[in-house]
């Protein structure tokens, strides 16, 4: 094992309380800050986080506090989990905290609408002297917390972010791989969501295996093909951050996002589906991010377009579902490199 360090995990909800949970497991002073100082209290107090996690104990060597300072001033590793929306202000409120040289992770699975900005876009704009990586890959905070063998990605081009991440990570029923694309990563984590609130909507439609297995693999060719245009590897989508996580996201009902489009199948509102989840489900506001951002670039996305007309503009899905057989001119090459 390596030497026990101090880490703080920002972001009391499911996954925030899921990594504090293993780190600690592994034998480190682990912090995991909530701005709600009733709920850290309660957390602290029960062993417990019942609102996110009910049911699961958590480790000893785990602190739960809404002391941001106390919390961050003396962590080796920040690891930041807190909803995309949040995530600019939670870093500006960390900055002047942070020990110089610590390691800053992301594990948020969102982008920033304003010049489209993936989270450790915002780390590298908003803080100085730290090593910054991101960790995505199929992971549901419930299923870690059962100790269900898991894997995920760690992403940096720093192999000190790498090596210190995976030895405070890795357990028998944790195994962390590492990427040096760190875009690729980030972008397979925010994308995926996009494509788990239509398979959700699929499912509670009643379609069959041919037609679920046809939407995760045009989901797949439409994400690399709008992550390469951006920069990414497209090996990365073969990768768990990419393939992997789209498989959970897309076909388990563990998935908010796949609930959400679930919802709206059923014929629920968007606001009523999202007030149902109480919990963040990022696809929402990816899908008008990365539409925009889309049409900007000339890529085609008839599922990205498809839903966000379901979603926002009041069109049916059953004339989405035409459309999208039917096809426009020239979009039936399985592989389209150009757009
Ligand atoms: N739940 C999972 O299985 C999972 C797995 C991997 C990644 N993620 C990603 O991690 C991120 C967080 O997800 P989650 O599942 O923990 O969400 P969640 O909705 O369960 O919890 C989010 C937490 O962030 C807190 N928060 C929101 N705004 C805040 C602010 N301004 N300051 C402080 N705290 C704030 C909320 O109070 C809540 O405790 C998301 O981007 C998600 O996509 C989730
Ligand atoms: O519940 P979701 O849809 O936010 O998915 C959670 C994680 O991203 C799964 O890897």
């Amino acid at each position: 094992m390596t030497d026990q360090l101090t880490i703080a995990v920002l972001g009391g909800g499911s996954f925030g309380t899921a990594i504090a949970n293993i780190i600690a497991v592994n034998g480190h002073k682990t912090y995991l800050w909530m701005r709600d100082a009733e709920r850290a209290a309660r957390c602290q107090d029960i062993r417990e986080n019942p609102e996110y996690l009910p049911g699961y104990k958590l480790n000893d060597n785990l602190i739960a506090t809404a002391d941001l300072q106390a919390a961050v001033e003396s962590s080796d590793v920040v690891f930041i989990s807190v909803p995309s929306k949040s995530f600019r202000d939670v870093t500006r409120k960390v900055a002047p905290l942070l020990k110089a040289d610590s390691i800053v992770v992301s594990t948020t699975k969102g982008i920033e609408p304003e010049s489209f900005t993936l989270m450790s876009q915002i780390l590298e704009q908003e803080l100085d002297d730290v090593h910054i990586g991101v960790l995505s890959g199929p992971n549901f905070a419930k299923e870690i917390v059962q100790q269900q063998q898991t894997a995920s990605v760690i992403a940096s081009d720093d192999e000190q972010v790498i090596e210190c991440i995976q030895n405070i990570l890795c357990s028998d029923s944790f195994r962390v791989y590492s990427n040096h694309d760190r875009y690729g990563v980030e972008l397979g984590g925010a994308l995926k969501n996009i494509y788990a609130i239509v398979c959700g909507m699929a499912a509670a439609w009643g379609t069959g295996h041919n037609t679920q297995a046809m939407l995760l693999t045009r989901s797949l060719a439409e994400m690399g093909r709008f992550a390469s245009h951006m920069g990414a590897d497209a090996m990365t989508f073969l990768g768990l951050a990419g393939v992997g996580d789209l498989i959970l996201t897309c076909t388990s009902d563990l998935s908010r996002n796949y609930r959400v489009g679930f919802a709206v199948g059923q014929g629920k509102t968007l606001e009523q589906a999202v007030e149902e989840i109480g919990q963040v489900a990022e696809g929402v506001n990816t899908v008008h991010i990365v539409k925009q951002k889309a049409e900007e670039l000339g890529v085609y996305m008839p599922l990205v377009t498809g839903l966000h007309a379901v979603l926002f503009e009041g069109v049916g899905v059953e004339h989405i579902a035409r459309k999208l057989m039917m096809g426009e001119q020239n979009t039936d090459v399985e592989f389209q490199t150009k757009n």
